[in-house]
């Protein structure tokens, strides 16, 4: 079916908070969405208007900017590091909660003033983040890219500093190394191509507004719990 409302999610971490978000809004995705060792990248769910992939988190934002998707699911670094015009992000989500924060060795932390940096080396998957942060308060960073393991650059000799994702701190400290600075706070978002938006409005409108009660319901429970 062409006309089907195409929502692009994650992979990984971030496809477990989905599910019941999905469920929720009374969107059922067929067995396999749910099975990491499926090939498949496309899904079926119990509404045949409605059609999933499967992608990578930075490929969600692409997917949906495009217009090759309509909807997606996606961590908003990966929104801060591609600032996609063609981009609508109306609901935050509350899952995939983590910081993006500037980490180095613990023995190089320990008395270091990130105020008094005028150049850094560092290696991330997000340069765009990164330079920003830096060029905000006059900090030259020079950015070595890489798609993952940023951890193991500094004993490497690969960049002294890394910037990359934060949650229980657990990666950070299983490789030597402290946070130094909080750049944001990060969750993940509801994003809707602006075009789509605008043209399928009638399909688009109530999926958009079932997933911002699927949170605020979320939200009350935790609350009244
Ligand atoms: N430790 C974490 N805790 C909570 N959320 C996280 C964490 N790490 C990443 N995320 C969120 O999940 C998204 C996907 O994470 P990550 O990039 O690590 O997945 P991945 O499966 O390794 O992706 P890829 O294979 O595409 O590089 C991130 O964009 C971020 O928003
Ligand atoms: O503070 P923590 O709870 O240890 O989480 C941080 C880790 O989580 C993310 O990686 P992920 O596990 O998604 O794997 P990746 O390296 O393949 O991106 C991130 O890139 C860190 O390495």
């Amino acid at each position: 079916m062409t006309d089907q409302i195409i929502i692009a999610v994650p992979k990984g971490r971030i496809l477990k908070e989905v599910l019941p978000l999905f469920a929720a809004i009374g969107i059922e995705p067929e067995a396999a969405f749910r099975d990491e060792d499926s090939r498949l990248l496309r899904f079926a769910t119990n509404r045949p208007d409605i059609g999933l992939i499967r992608v990578r988190a930075f490929d969600v934002a692409t997917f949906v900017a495009h217009g090759a998707a309509q909807l997606g699911i996606v961590g908003s670094d990966v929104l801060m590091e591609f600032d996609y015009s063609e981009l609508y992000a109306p609901v935050d989500l509350h899952i995939g909660h983590c910081r993006i924060s500037v980490a180095e060795p613990v023995a190089m932390a320990e008395g270091d003033d990130p105020r008094e940096w005028s150049h850094v080396r560092v290696a991330t998957k997000y340069p765009n983040i990164t330079r920003r942060h830096f060029e905000a308060r006059g900090v030259q960073a020079e950015c070595v890219k890489l798609n993952g393991a940023m951890e193991i650059a500094p004993v490497l000799g690969l960049s002294s500093r890394i910037v990359d994702l934060v949650s229980t701190g657990s990666t950070l400290k299983a490789n030597g190394l402290a946070e130094v600075e909080t750049i944001a706070e990060i969750s993940s978002r509801l994003i809707v191509n602006r075009a789509a938006f605008k043209t399928r409005a009638t399909d688009i409108g109530p999926l958009v507004e079932g997933f911002r009660r699927a949170v605020e319901a979320k939200g009350a429970g935790r609350d009244a719990a």
